[in-house]
Parts: C-alpha cells; sequence; structure tokens
C-alpha cells in the first residue's frame, strides 16, 4: 500500500461527538488507512442559551465544515440530525454509515414511564418536536428547555431540576449509557427526528480521493432512509427546530416514510406515511411532505420559525 500522511477527521469534542469520531477512525484504520482526530469547539458547545430560529441552523456542524476549507482536516464527522439539509456543493456527503438505534427515550428521575409520571410533571428537552409529541399525548405536562451535552442533562435531571428527560437512544447506546433509560418511548408516541441515529461525514468535494476512501464507510440502506426524511424536511423548508419527526425503514426493495407535523402545542398532528422504491426514496419524501402540506403543515412550520 502506498505511503500517505493520517486522514484528519474533525470533531466536537463532547463524549458522544468523540465516540463517533473514534468509531469513524476505527473503520478507516481498518481499512487500512492511518488516522488522526482534529478537536474542535463549535458555538453549539460553547452557547448555553436555547437554540432558536436566527441561531440554530449549522450551529453544532459550520465549524466542523470550516476546518476543511481551512485545510485543517480532510474528513467532517457530524450526527446526520445536525446537519442542515441546505447542502454546499463545496462539500460532499460521502458516507452514511450503518444506522444505529433510531427511537428517543424517556429517563425519568422516579423510574416512573412516560404515562405513569404525576399531573404537571416537568420534562427537559429543547426539541420542539419531543416537546410537542409528549403534549399531544398529555397536555399537562409542563415542557421545559434543557441544553448541553447528554452527560450533563442527566447532571440536571440527577439535580432534581426536571422529572423527567428525553434522549436520544442512539447517543446513550453509544456513551454505554443505557442503563439510566426508563422507558425507550415508542415510535407511535414519540417519531425521532430526520436523520436521528445516522452519522453524516463529509469530504471537500474538490478532493477526490479522500472523498472514495470514505465513500466505502456509506451504507445504501441507511443512505436511502435518511435521504427521503431529509428530502421531507427540506421540502417542508423544516430546519431542525420545527415541529416534525420522520422515520423511513426498508424491507428488501422497499422504503416506507412515516412523517408527523404538530403545533408547538401538541393539540394538532398531521401524520401520513407511504412506500416506494429504495431508487426513489427522494421523491419519497417530496410524496408525503406533500401530503402533510395538504393537510395544512406550513402553518404550524411557519409558526415555529
Ligand atoms: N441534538 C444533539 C444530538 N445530536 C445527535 C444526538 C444523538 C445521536 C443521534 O441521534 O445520532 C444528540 C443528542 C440527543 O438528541 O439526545
Amino acid at each position: 500500500m502506498q505511503h500517505f500522511p493520517p486522514l484528519r477527521l474533525a470533531t466536537r469534542r463532547s463524549p458522544l461527538a468523540l465516540w463517533q469520531a473514534n468509531w469513524v477512525s476505527d473503520q478507516l484504520r481498518q481499512l487500512g488507512y492511518p488516522t488522526e482526530l482534529v478537536l474542535l469547539t463549535s458555538r453549539g458547545d460553547t452557547d448555553q442559551a436555547p437554540i432558536d430560529g436566527t441561531r440554530g441552523v449549522g450551529f453544532f456542524t459550520k465549524r466542523i465544515q470550516q476546518a476543511l476549507l481551512d485545510g485543517e482536516a480532510d474528513i467532517a464527522v457530524h450526527s446526520l440530525k445536525d446537519l442542515p439539509t441546505e447542502t454546499d456543493p463545496a462539500f460532499t456527503l460521502a458516507a452514511i454509515p450503518p444506522r444505529a438505534a433510531v427511537g428517543d427515550c424517556l429517563i425519568s428521575g422516579s423510574e416512573k414511564n412516560f404515562a405513569q409520571l404525576p399531573p404537571q410533571a416537568v420534562i427537559g428537552t429543547g426539541s420542539r418536536r419531543r416537546a410537542a409529541q409528549l403534549l399531544h399525548q398529555r397536555e399537562d405536562v409542563q415542557v421545559e428547555p434543557i441544553r448541553g451535552n447528554v452527560q450533563s442533562r442527566l447532571q440536571k435531571l440527577a439535580d432534581g431540576l426536571f422529572d423527567a428527560i428525553v434522549l436520544a437512544e442512539a447517543g446513550l447506546s453509544r456513551l454505554e449509557m443505557t442503563q439510566h433509560v426508563t422507558e425507550r418511548l415508542p415510535l407511535d408516541l414519540m417519531l425521532p427526528a430526520p436523520g436521528q441515529g445516522a452519522l453524516g461525514i463529509e469530504t471537500r468535494s474538490d478532493n477526490q480521493r479522500i472523498t472514495e476512501i470514505t465513500q466505502q464507510l456509506d451504507d445504501a440502506v441507511t443512505r436511502a432512509a435518511v435521504t427521503a426524511e431529509r428530502k421531507l424536511l427540506s421540502h417542508l423548508s423544516g430546519g431542525c427546530l420545527a415541529p416534525i419527526a420522520a422515520l423511513a425503514t426498508a424491507t428488501d426493495e422497499s422504503l416506507h416514510l412515516k412523517a408527523v407535523v404538530l403545533s408547538a402545542d401538541g393539540k394538532t398532528r398531521l401524520f401520513h406515511e407511504a412506500s416506494d422504491t429504495i431508487a426513489n426514496a427522494a421523491e419519497l419524501g417530496v410524496v408525503v411532505a406533500e401530503q402533510l402540506r395538504a393537510d395544512g403543515a406550513d402553518a404550524f412550520i411557519e409558526a415555529a420559525r
């Protein structure tokens, strides 16, 4: 094999981000490529105010992408659900590896599951998608914002600031913290964010050698599923802040997409689902987005901006 300098992987410094970058690094090493990590701090890590419409887009991902543009790193490792759907032609989403657990979990201080929490229970989540789905099921619960990495959120729960919090199972399982899970929320109660549980690995479009190396980590079925989910999100002009949830699952040649759009208070829940071939993943996203739109989704998405 030819000798090349190590592939430089850009990542945030949170334990979850480091786990993910180390996982990608291991995969590349198994293919015979030396690697090193480039640790960066994003605005999403330093700024702990609630994420809102003017500050949210690319909050966790822009700094990592900048390292590629500046020549500080070759490969950017993101949580796909944090990566905006608006793409910059300077970057190529070279690999989407096999997806981990897709769902969300309730972690409650009292070990009570969602249905058993006391009236007016305080649930910590900064996600409008999670908040609206919780409120749709139980209008009495109080949803309060929470920020910070997985560990610091669990600490806030332990400190008694909340009765329960909601976190992605993917993050907890990667960090080997699933012992904290009280309840895996059923998908009909809590549909995940588009791309949840998947990694997005970007390279510079003008670096063909590194793009081709990275493409070896791509999983075609996961890519098809998240393509449908992300196309739905972009077609609804959703961004990561809108109360939009979507999950595509693949069986053999076919892909099934479920999606919901909710009012912020959870009182209205629009749901649609459809199937198509894996090859038509993007079209499937558009079809379900249009069904939601026909039911009035745009007004709820606009209200969340
Ligand atoms: N918004 C932060 C974020 N981005 C990705 C994950 C979890 C891992 C994943 O979904 O791939 C998390 C934490 C969470 O939502 O609990």
